[in-house]
Parts: structure tokens; sequence; C-alpha cells
């Protein structure tokens, strides 16, 4: 297990998306996960918070990366200003920044006000001009290190400005993880008052490039030239990451070949613009422990022309590939897949292995995108539930049933929740794929279910969440409170939320005992956390 004292390499190139959401359009995003891995969506913009300016929202941001280019400011350094009040848009600013935001960006204070500067590290002096300014906030694009920081490094991505999946590559590995590890300090002190957190050094990657086994890159045409890439954001302009350094090799290797085959056999994407062209999305996944591959094309169109020769092209270029599936999708939506999948060639799921247990993908299962670390995060969800086989364990929020089924075997019985009948499918049969009999799970809402059970008598003796990045809702910390199991574990994509949600189980009689950040997504600004929170009865805060 690596943890953040050990160096990581530097000295590769790389690009892309963050947690993605499953199923979610290849557009330039800032998302929490895709955690909604079914994933998911800017934190400070969910429901729960609706319109009022909480200090989440105030982390919102521009997600443009223009502080390397030229910029030419209206009003010049000399229009100096006195205190925060009289700050307007325009006006130039020094900053000092203090900290890493949720989203990457630097956070410095001027005149006591919270300014968000994006591009700016921990420790620099920066020269900003101010784009926007709230009442408790103000955000600033930078314009001139005065002070630079040991950490800055050329982003090794060549795309990295413009695609903005990741958002921490102009800062070394060991930077990003130490600002993780205090965006996670940080959320527990400002939402849960926690000054002193129990937390554990974060686990990172040794080599935290190369990691996602799975892209789903939108079709296009730039300049007579076929792409497979993402749009930039708030635009109509694709860029190709075909050649990203955050996907595994072989996905970039299988992408640069399939668009040479889509160009030989006369192929078009689609064009949303004028709805003509066929092929929207070409999605790959790798099974981390065979190397083999399934593709998915999602097609505007029933047919998925030249079908025939396709198949015989990717049977002889692309050996590795055991899968290939058409889908159809032809509503404009932000979703990848359309509601039909056929298998067009090849086995109809792809085998993968984590750990001791055996799973079996869909095309559209939802699978995390990081396995190396995934294998780390659940084990350490294993440490946290302190399992003696006679415990029964409720999984709440569990996707397609992994915590579940990485548990089961050192529990009585463990119950996963999940809102998602085609997930629920997913976990019933990757638990008879691994010949699992102990975990059953249960198609609901975790926040209805839950209660019933406790209210029927069920007594849990660990309960796991893993919610989307809204956290929990309050139905369900208070049947967690009236079940009181002894062990609560959370894993969360989310700090601010965890926060929060701990805040209220503490006042209900849990002790904090441990926060464990792993990170999932390396470059970019997300961050995982796994908690253990036991009864004692005692109630803090
Ligand atoms: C962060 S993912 C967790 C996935 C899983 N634990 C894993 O590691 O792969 C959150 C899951 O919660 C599900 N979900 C969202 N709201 C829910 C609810 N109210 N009740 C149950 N499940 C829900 C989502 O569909 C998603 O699969």
């Amino acid at each position: 297990m690596t943890q953040h004292s050990s160096k990581a390499s530097n000295n590769k190139k790389t690009n892309q998306q963050p947690n993605e959401q499953q199923n979610q359009k290849p557009k330039r995003q800032q998302n929490g996960s895709d955690k909604g891995k079914h994933k998911v969506q800017g934190e400070a913009r969910t429901a729960a918070q609706g319109n009022k300016r909480t200090p989440a929202r105030q982390e919102q941001f521009s997600k443009t990366k223009r502080y390397n280019k030229p910029y030419v400011n209206k009003q010049q350094a000399g229009g100096r200003v006195s205190s925060a009040e009289d700050v307007a848009a325009g006006d130039r600013i020094v900053v000092t920044i203090k900290r890493i935001g949720i989203n990457g960006e630097g956070v410095g204070y001027y005149k006591r006000k919270a300014v968000f500067i994006e591009g700016a590290l921990t420790d620099e002096v920066v020269k900003a001009d101010v784009t926007k300014v709230e009442r408790s906030y103000m955000q600033a694009r930078l314009v001139e290190i005065e002070k630079r920081s040991p950490h800055r490094q050329e982003a090794p991505c060549p795309v990295y400005e413009q695609c903005g999946g990741c958002q921490m590559q102009h800062m070394t590995y060991e930077a990003q993880l130490t600002a993780k590890e205090e965006i996670v300090k940080e959320a527990f002190n400002r939402y849960a008052g926690i000054t002193d957190l129990p937390m554990r050094p974060i686990i990172g990657m040794e080599e935290p490039w190369h990691y996602r086994n799975k892209a789903q890159l939108q079709l296009g045409m730039q300049q007579d030239q076929l792409v497979a890439g993402l749009y930039a954001q708030g635009t109509h302009k694709l860029i190709d990451i075909s050649e990203c350094t955050i996907q595994d090799t072989t996905i970039n290797h299988v992408y640069k070949s399939l668009k040479h085959i889509i160009k030989e056999l006369n192929l078009s994407p689609y064009e949303e613009r004028t709805r003509e062209g066929v092929i929207k999305t070409i999605v790959v996944r790798v099974a981390r422990a065979s190397g083999k591959l399934q593709v998915t094309f999602v097609t505007a169109t029933d047919r998925l022309p030249e079908q025939r020769r396709l198949i015989e092209r990717i049977r002889k270029e692309l050996p590795d590939v055991i899968s290939v599936a058409h889908n159809i999708h032809k509503e404009r939506s932000s979703l990848i897949f359309g509601p039909k999948t056929t298998i067009l060639w090849g086995e109809e799921r792809l085998p993968e292995t984590l750990g001791t247990i055996q799973f079996a993908l869909s095309p559209r299962a939802f699978f995390q995108l990081n396995p190396d670390q995934t294998i780390k995060l659940y084990d350490t969800v294993k440490e946290a539930a302190e399992l003696s086989g006679n415990e029964l364990v409720v999984d709440a929020y569990c996707g397609t049933g992994t915590i579940s089924l990485w548990l089961a075997s050192e529990a009585r019985e463990v119950r996963g929740i999940e809102v998602i009948g085609e997930a629920v499918q997913d976990a019933r049969s990757n638990a008879q794929y691994s010949g699992i009999d102990n975990a059953l799970f249960y198609e609901g809402h975790a926040e209805r279910l839950l209660p019933q059970w406790v209210a029927q008598g069920v007594k849990p003796d660990v309960i796991v969440v893993d919610p989307p990045r809204t956290g929990l809702d309050a139905a369900l910390i208070q049947a967690v409170l009236q079940a009181k199991p002894k062990r609560f574990v959370y894993v969360s994509c989310n700090p601010s939320t965890l926060a929060k949600d701990c805040k209220e189980l503490l006042a209900g009689g849990y002790e904090l005992q441990w926060a464990q950040p792993v990170d999932m997504f390396p470059q970019t600004a997300h961050v995982e956390c796994c908690s253990l929170l036991v009864y004692t009865g005692d109630t803090q805060l």
C-alpha cells in the first residue's frame, strides 16, 4: 500500500477526465464521480444545497484554464483597492495562496475575503484579475506568479488546458496528495468543527498514470481528421484524447486502431448539429486481470453499417478484444447509452477479477475505474468492518455489489441496497459468478429500505455506506442512530457531505476512529475517503 510518504514518479504524460458518471456523455466535466461511478457531478451544485450561498457553493469556479495564455487586462496593476468591499471585476490583486480547494484551484484571501484562483498553488504569491465578486468570496484569473511553488510542474498532458478532465497536473504528485489530505481536513474542520481529525496518510499510487480501465469517447471530425475525445467545456470543439495518459495504454492503442479502421470502412461519426452520421461514442473497457477488452459502438442509427468487415478487422488487428457490442442511442441526451444493446460478436460479458472476486461485466455495467486503488479502498473497508464471520452487514448504495462481495466471506450475511435495478441484477450475477451465496441484493432507496428493516427489528452489526456526492439522507441517518450498529463505515467521494453527515452521527453517539483518504483519481481533484465510526453512546459536538 503506497502511503503519501512514498515518492511517486511524475515523469509521464497524462490527461483525462476524473471519476466519470457511468453513462455520462463524454463532455468535459468536473464531476465528483464518477461514482455515481454511476457517477456524478460538481459538488457545489447539489439540489440539497439549493440556491443558498453555502460555503461549498463558494468553491465553484470557472473551469477555464487560461492562465498560461497571454492575457490582456483592461485595468492595469495600478488600479489599487483598499478593502475587499471596493474590489470589482477587472481589478488586479496580489494574493498569497493558502490551500487547494475542492476543485483543485488555489484559495487565498484578499482583505479577508476568500479568492479562488485556478492554476495557483499553495504558498505561491500571484497577481490575478478579479473575474467575479460575491458577498463572501471572489474568483480571479491568474496573471503572473510572483513567488513560485517548488511543486509547480509543466502539465505533462499536451491538451491539459483544453480538456479540463484533470485539474492537478500542474502540481507534482506529492503536492496533489498533500492537497487532497488538506481538502479532507478542511471539510471536517468547516462542516463538523473537527480540528484534530484522526486522519491517516492518504493512500496514493506508485505509478499515478494510465489507471483508468474504461473510456467513453465521442467520435467526430475536426479539420478533416477523425477525432475520439471529449468536448471542451461550453463548446462544440472535440479535444482528441485518444493519447490520454490516465487511460490504460491498451485503451489508447485500441482507439488509435479503431479510428484507422473506421476511416477505411468509411463509417461516419454522428454530427449533433446536422443530425447526420452514425457513430456517436465508442466505449472501450479493459479487464486489468487479463488484458482482454470489450468494445461498444453507440450509434444514432438502428444499424451499424459494415458490421461484418468491422468485426473482421477488429478480430484481426485487435486480438485482445473479446466482445463487440452495439448500443442504439437515437435521442439527444446527456447519457452515453441508449436503451438497446446487442452483442455483435464474442462474449456477452467481460470477465474481470478483483482480488479473489470474479465479475462478469456487461457493456453498460458499472465497475470501478481504478481497480488497483479499488482493492486498497475495499481492504480499508474490510479492516474498518472488523468482521468475525457472525455479523449481519448492510451495504447501502451498493452499486453492482462490489463492497458486499468483498466482505461476504468474512460475514454471516451481507445485504446490499441499490436504487438502480440493472445494477442490482449485476450484483446478483456477480455473486453467482463468484459462488457467493450469503450476499443478497435489494432494489430500492436506502433511506426507505433501511428504516423499514430497522422498524421490523433487523439489527445490523455493521453498516457500510457509499452514497453519491450528495451524501446521506436524513432518514437513513435516523435509521442508523436507531439501529446503533457497532461499526459504521462511511465511504465517500465528497469530503464536505461526509463531514456534515459525520457531525450528525457524532451527535448521536458515534465516535470517529479514523478517516482514510484514498487517491482513486490521480491528476484530478477528486478524493475518496473511508471513515470508521464506532458506537460508544457518548455524544460529541
Ligand atoms: C458511489 S456509488 C457506490 C457504488 C459501489 N459501492 C461501488 O463501490 O462500486 C453510489 C451508488 O448509490 C446508488 N444510489 C443513489 N441513490 C441511492 C439511494 N437513494 N438508495 C440506494 N442507492 C442509491 C447509485 O446508483 C450508485 O450505484
